[in-house]
């Protein structure tokens, strides 16, 4: 009969989940002590980083990622970028080890004291088994819990006595088990949207991280091209769900109320697919929607449906509704819209890289298929003024802003990613927060490359303080990190620049080196 562990490993397999990116302890080895050959382990030096790759994994795959982590110490680095993935709605199956079943209430050492609390509110679902026998139908509940809609991350804390118990002869069943949903819209409910979007005099799509997520791109084009609409990526952008060089794109709409309005002017009806309503960042208090405007809610997630602040929402498949209210509506009732205009051209002549001259190399010379992992957070209207994505799963940037999520995340997903070169693009404070990847990345030989942008400060908090006018505050600076040597360190070969033709040449080398690169660029200071 087999054990627990060898019923879990079944499970784990029959599920595709043959990855497991961890840091392990004293509770972890039970469970990694049998881990079959077909499976593989992914070591990060630190929890945060191994969440965050998993993360990136997860994301890039467009699946789910398994973790292993140590007891509550283990869990508590994972919490600062899992407030990402509870936002990007990745799910991730977050396994910890326990101490011995009988020795937790006496809260001995490594007891992870209360463990299904821990990590709430940052999971969709939290559990530790009341029984070694459920151990087996506990993960399989948390999986299918993960990839059900709206999906995330959850959790399963297991003692580690468990695994050596015999496993109850039903858990085979769990090995057949599927979950779907059929969430689509009723045809009522399409014809009522497409009947409102025909008779607006001026439409506006505001699209979010799920349509990417879910592959919708091209069902957003076309539905733009039908109605003759723009486009606007929903605020506080963590995909890219549409093409930026097409005619109907706008760009991000600014993370703040009256900035989101005044973007929206003009438009009566606002149709908002696939994101919350909305991410804000900065208060800037004012009305809350246009003169005149309607705003719908299209969103697989009842909860960003519910706590929305205005407008009408309908939670349901945002795929399968784009590409059936592409159908639906009425083409060329409006003129088209004319083409974008080029690029602005990107300054130069600095005495170290401005961020657009930046991206406007990698525009011209990385692959067009790149995907880039952001966590610049100073830089953002140069890049979406330079950049050219237009292919799914082409952009990620921290769901929640939780910095440590990008460089792991760009490891993670390169490890995901075979034939897509993965370019981090990380601030040199950003590219603290999880800098230990680097030594996953040389280990295991992950061709994924870094380029930091080193302005010396935490450049977004230096803007926020002019934005909460607090003046001058302390703790802005981050002087004299030396990113070559701090690389050189982990086993990544790295290289420092500051002129436009340095950088091209380092990037030209790391795209054909097929090894892991950082590309330490020294850049000016913008404004995001
Ligand atoms: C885990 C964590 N700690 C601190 C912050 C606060 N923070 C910090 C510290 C930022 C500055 C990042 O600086 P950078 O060098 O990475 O990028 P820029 O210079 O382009 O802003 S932006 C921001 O929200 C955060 N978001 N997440
Ligand atoms: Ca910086």
């Amino acid at each position: 009969m087999p054990d627990v562990r060898q019923a879990t490993y079944d499970l784990l397999r029959s599920h595709d989940l043959t990855t497991i990116f961890g840091n392990p302890g004293s509770n972890e080895l039970p469970f990694l002590a049998g881990m079959p050959a077909d499976f593989r382990y992914v070591l990060g030096l630190h929890e945060g980083a191994v969440l965050a790759m998993a993360d990136g994994y997860a994301l890039a795959r467009g699946g789910s990622a398994l973790v292993n982590l140590h007891a509550a110490a283990g869990t508590g680095n994972a919490l600062g970028p899992l407030t990402n993935s509870v936002y990007s709605h990745s799910p991730l199956i977050i396994t910890a080890g326990q101490q011995v079943r009988s020795t937790i209430g006496q809260e001995v050492m490594l007891a992870n004291v209360d463990a299904a609390t821990l990590p709430k509110p940052l999971v969709k679902w939290s559990c530790e088994p009341a029984c070694a026998q459920d151990v087996p139908r506990s993960i399989s509940h948390a999986i299918h819990i993960a990839n059900l809609p709206a999906k995330g991350p959850v959790y399963v804390s297991v003692p580690y006595d468990d695994w050596s118990q015999e496993a109850p002869p039903e858990a085979r069943h769990l090995l057949e088990r599927t979950t779907g949903t059929a969430g689509s819209l009723s045809a009522a409910q399409l014809a009522d949207l497409a009947g409102a979007l025909d008779a607006a005099e001026s439409p506006v799509l505001v699209l979010g991280p799920e349509v990417d997520a879910q592959c919708g791109n091209d069902d957003a084009v076309r539905l733009a091209d039908r109605l003759g609409a723009p486009v606007w990526i929903a605020p506080s952008a963590s995909r890219c769900p549409f093409p930026t060089r097409h005619r109907s794109f706008r760009g991000v709409l600014p993370a703040a109320v009256q900035g989101v309005t005044d973007a929206l002017a003009g438009h009566d009806l606002i149709l908002v697919v696939g994101a919350p309503v909305f991410r804000y960042h900065q208060f800037v208090p004012g009305e809350y929607l246009p003169a005149g405007a309607r705003l719908i809610q299209l969103t697989g997630d009842p909860g960003e449906a519910a706590r929305a602040p205005m407008g009408q929402a309908l939670v349901g498949d945002v795929k399968d509704a784009l590409a059936r209210l592409a159908e639906a509506v009425t083409a060329g009732r409006r003129p088209e819209l004319p083409p974008l205009p080029e690029h602005p051209p990107a300054p130069s002549g600095g005495d170290r890289l401005h961020p657009a001259e930046l991206f406007e190399v990698l525009r011209e010379n990385a692959p067009a298929d790149a995907v880039y992992v952001k966590e610049s957070t100073a830089t953002a209207a140069d890049f979406w003024a330079q950049m050219d994505l237009s292919g799914q799963g082409s952009y990620f940037f921290p769901a929640s802003g939780g910095l440590g999520f990008g460089l792991p995340a760009a490891v993670g997903a390169q490890l995901a990613h075979g034939d897509r070169q993965v370019i981090g693009l990380i601030g040199d404070g950003s590219a603290n927060y999880g800098i230990t990847a680097l030594w996953t990345a040389a280990q295991y030989e992950i061709p994924v490359i870094i380029v930091i942008l080193k302005n010396g400060t935490y450049g977004a908090l230096r803007w926020f303080s002019k934005v909460l006018d607090a003046g001058e505050t302390p703790g802005m600076d981050v002087p004299g990190i030396d990113f070559v040597q701090i690389a050189g360190g982990y086993g990544v070969a790295a290289t420092s620049v500051r002129t436009r033709a340095e950088f091209a040449d380092a990037l030209a080398a790391a795209l054909r080196s097929g090894k892991p690169a950082v590309i330490e660029a020294e850049t000016e200071l913008t404004e995001p």
